[in-house]
């Protein structure tokens, strides 16, 4: 493996020291330092190339050096995806397509000074907060030979020789707190240790990470994938594994940093759910929509990134009903056991699915408002029908999750199925067409666009009633029988950095992070990972 060699170089975080001598916690004490800050990490993601650092001496490059400048505070961000066709046949090695939304997860990294010697999770959506001291954990066994791995290296399984020694220190994280929330907080604590002790060393800076996410907790919307995308790439960053994002980046080297990313975030996820197909978080590291596929577990899956999904009308609908992702496919797991015949056709019928729907993406001008392009869109819903039908079969789905779908096919809006690992979680609805005169009102009803009030044209289909009439009623009812709705857009970027937090002029300290309130503001607090402060890797 090349391309690992000087790395760092191009990574901003390498030209700064990440142990500095400052003991605020969040190394910053008033707005003149964030200036400082600003004007010394702006160096940080871009001087590897830019002029100035070239024409920089060899003397002053190594006083600098010498005052090792404590990291700044930075971001990293990761979407939430949708599974949109081949949640669980992807883990017994079929396709799946699926789609990042708009929804994301924000990790705050703030290095503290040398002395501390901890590191501290702060993650609030889930009220962990827990720290750990550098010196008490099981570097030994970590960086014992045969057992390191090099952040280059591809891990498809977790050792249970490194998850015994986790354990004592994992035993420690909210032992009062109730067994559910207990069961998430250790989840997240041992993801986050796994990766800190494959990829950091005793030496490794301590740091406080904060987290903060828009996407709904265990409801099958990708909330785990995110925060382990979020995880690899700060401990990548920190360790100067990646080089960038920068725009200038070539495209092969962009790709390059995804990878190595998605493979550290595979093993969160391996931490998080045992047994992973991988979709997951390969969407929250690329983005856009991805055909995905992992016949051998020993072998990198393959991915075909679509850039070109189109932007569905869509809804997403919570049921609210908490499920568990493991134990649901370990139910797929048992029955493949029991009845393997039948199971495998059923899986086969799933991937079947996904092909037809990845050609008729591929051979479809979704843009043209074409009559070709409904009836391109009524494939599609009724593929999400028949596979929400199998997934049934294969005893996943919920009475939550039927009731809604049956209040969707009543209103005669659309096409519905679950999404993500089932028993609960959410639904996506592709709402069926306007009717052919209403086109050009609003071509776009991804989003939430697909949540306004559409245009009042009776439909042929729903004789008196209009489509977005029905729409509207069913939304009231969605309401009513306590189901959520969630606004996004299917697609945009994958993992991104915000170096240093500062956004508009503003640093984005711990306080304001973890004390933003709700998904709203986090949101606008963030720049909604839009604000052209943050930077994206994109091959
Ligand atoms: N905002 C968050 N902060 C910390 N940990 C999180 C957060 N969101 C998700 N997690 C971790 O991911 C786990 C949820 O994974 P999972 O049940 O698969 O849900 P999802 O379907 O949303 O991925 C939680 O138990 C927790 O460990
Ligand atoms: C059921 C599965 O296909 C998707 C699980 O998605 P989620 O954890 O519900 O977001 C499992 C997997 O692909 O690892």
């Amino acid at each position: 493996m090349n391309g690992h060699k000087g790395a760092g170089e191009a990574n901003g975080l390498s030209q700064h020291k990440m142990n500095g001598t400052n003991g605020k916690v969040n190394g910053l004490s008033d707005r003149s330092k964030s200036s400082d800050r600003r004007r010394e990490a702006s160096n940080g993601l871009s001087t590897s190339t830019s002029p100035s650092s070239r024409r920089e001496s060899p003397a002053s490059a190594h006083s600098r050096k010498e005052s090792n400048p404590l990291a700044p505070p930075f971001i990293v961000s990761a979407p939430g995806k949708t599974i949109v066709y081949g949640e669980h046949a992807v883990v017994h090695g079929k396709a799946a397509i699926a789609a990042a939304i708009s929804l994301r997860s924000y990790l705050l990294c703030t290095t503290l000074s040398k002395s501390k010697r901890i590191v501290t999770l702060k993650f609030s959506d889930i009220g962990l907060d827990h720290t750990w001291h550098i010196h008490d954990l099981p570097w030994s066994t970590f960086q014992r030979s045969g057992k390191k791995r090099k952040y280059y290296d591809r891990v498809d399984s977790l050792d249970e020789e490194l998850r015994n020694a986790m354990k004592p220190h994992i035993a420690t994280v909210s032992p009062d707190v109730e067994h559910q929330a207990r069961k998430i907080h250790q989840a997240a604590a041992s993801c986050f240790l796994y990766l800190f002790l494959s990829l950091g060393s005793e030496s490794s800076p301590p740091c406080v990470y904060s987290m903060r996410s828009t996407i709904p907790i265990g409801q099958g919307l990708g909330s785990s994938a995110s925060v382990s995308v979020c995880l690899a790439a700060a401990l990548l960053l920190q360790c100067r594994a990646l080089s960038g994002p920068h725009p200038d980046q070539e495209s092969e080297e962009a790709a390059k940093q995804l990878q190595r990313i998605n493979q550290w975030a595979f093993v969160g996820e391996l931490v998080i759910h045992g047994n992973p197909s991988g979709v997951d978080n390969t969407v929250a590291t690329n983005g856009h929509a991805v055909l995905f596929q992992r016949k051998d577990y020993t072998q990198p899956p393959s991915v075909n990134i679509l850039h070109d999904f189109p932007e569905l009308p869509l809804l997403l609908i919570d049921t609210r009903q908490p499920k568990a992702t493991a134990a649901e496919v370990a139910k797929v797991g048992a029955l493949k056991k029991k009845h393997p015949e039948v199971v495998e056709r059923i899986l086969d019928s799933i991937d079947a699915i996904v092909r037809s729907v990845y050609k008729t993406i591929e051979n479809t001008d979704f843009d043209s408002s074409s009559a070709e392009a409904d009836e391109a869109i009524a494939h599609l819903g009724e593929m999400m029908s028949v596979n929400h039908g199998l997934l049934t079969s294969l005893g996943v789905s919920h009475p939550r999750l039927e009731r809604l779908r049956y209040l969707v096919d009543q209103a005669g809006v659309g096409w519905t199925k679950l999404t993500g690992a089932g028993g609960g979680g959410c639904a996506i609805t592709l709402l069926k067409p306007q009717p052919r005169a209403t086109h050009g009102v609003d071509g776009d009803l991804n989003g939430e666009a697909a949540t306004a009030s559409p245009p009042t044209t009776p439909s042929h289909e729903h004789g008196d009633r209009s489509l977005s009439s029905a729409l509207q009623d069913l939304e009231q009812q969605l309401e009513d029988e306590g189901f959520d709705k969630y606004a996004t857009t299917l697609g945009g970027d994958g993992v991104g950095v915000l170096y240093p937090a500062i956004i508009n002029d503003e640093e984005i300290d711990q306080e304001m992070f973890l004390t933003a309130e709700g998904r709203e503001g986090v949101h606008e607090l963030v720049g909604g990972g839009q604000s052209g402060a943050w930077k994206y890797w994109r091959p």
